[in-house]
């Protein structure tokens, strides 16, 4: 099966910054992938790239097997972009946008109903849309992006501005789209959006692919036991050492605790293997990481901007 993307050392320079530096992914179809970073890290450039409208300083980008050039209308088809910001005719409804870009695009308008409820926009379709709140103008834009029935979406900050009840319709369309076969790339700084629909997220920070993988593997990863023991000196020995258990990855002292690297089912054994050396954990806390601390571990900082704890 071909790759939906597959880009290799795909880079964006303005001027001396790298807005994206050697980015390499793939996305199949019927994946739903989290493109997560903070502010900055380089998130609508990569959308921007694949969707045709920057054109990448270096790297190659092959959508559907076919290396994607700018002017390629047929391979672009196949790709639904929404932008970060959504720009619609004010004074037209949203039903009328709709046809409009269906009009420009060469796409049959007796979708557009459909689109219209699947988006949850039956009751406002009919207003201008001048008078749409954000969330209305987010959901008007995913309905834009699916016009077409395109086989691999762009989306950026889909559920930027929508309330509750608008996110988790949008989540399980999202779901039902990647069921039917659609490879879907969403850029995110929301980590509830990410945890709850994507099972692989691709973290960048500052133009840099920091991590990618299934969220489960990378949480467990980065999950940690913190120890303290009869006799940490000699269990440190231990547990650093040639016989110690596979499961254990590295090992820290952190503020008089050992931290270790290994997943929180893991603390049984752990204080079995101890207790044979005749060493007893006295505080022994397994720490399951969680979609934020892993995020501020590999960009050293939160989804909001601020210096990570
Ligand atoms: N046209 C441009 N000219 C110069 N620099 C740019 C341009 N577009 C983006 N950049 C820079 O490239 C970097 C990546 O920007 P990008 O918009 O891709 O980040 P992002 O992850 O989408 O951020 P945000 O979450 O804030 O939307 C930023 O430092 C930005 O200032």
């Amino acid at each position: 099966m071909d790759a939906a993307v597959e880009v290799e050392k795909l880079t964006k320079r303005y001027g001396d910054k790298r807005a994206v530096d050697a980015a390499n992914f793939a996305l199949y179809p019927g994946q739903l992938v989290g493109l997560l970073g903070p502010n900055g890290a380089g998130k609508t450039t990569t959308l921007g790239m694949l969707s045709g409208l920057i054109q990448p300083s270096s790297g190659t980008i092959r959508l559907f097997g076919q290396p994607l050039e700018r002017r390629n209308g047929d391979l672009l088809r196949r790709v639904g972009l929404m932008p970060e910001v959504a720009a619609f005719y004010p004074y037209l409804s949203g039903r009328d946008n709709l046809r409009v870009m269906a009009a420009t695009y060469g796409v049959d308008a007796r979708q557009i109903d459909g689109l219209i409820e699947q988006v949850g926009l039956t009751e406002n379709a009919h207003r201008p849309f001048k008078t749409y709140s954000q969330g209305m103008r987010q959901l008007l834009s995913l309905a834009n992006a699916l016009l077409g029935d395109p086989d691999l979406l762009l989306l950026d900050e889909p559920t930027n501005g929508l309330d509750p009840h608008g996110q988790q319709r949008v989540h399980n369309l999202l779901r039902e789209l990647a069921a039917r076969g659609k490879a879907i790339l969403l850029s995110s700084h929301l980590l509830r959006d990410v945890e709850e629909i994507c099972e692989r997220v691709i973290i960048i920070n500052r133009g840099r692919i920091v991590a990618d993988g299934r969220l489960d593997d990378l949480l467990r990863a980065s999950a940690r036991i913190l120890l303290r023991t009869t006799d940490d000196e000699r269990a440190l020995t231990l547990l650093s050492g040639a016989d110690r258990p596979g499961w254990i990855g590295n090992i820290a002292v952190e503020d008089g605790r050992l931290v270790l690297q290994a997943a929180p089912e893991q603390a049984g054994e752990l204080s079995a293997f101890l207790a044979r050396h005749d060493i007893y954990p006295v505080e022994l806390m397994p720490q399951r990481e969680s979609l934020r601390s892993l995020f501020a571990e590999v960009t050293g900082e939160t989804t909001d901007g601020r210096p990570g704890a």
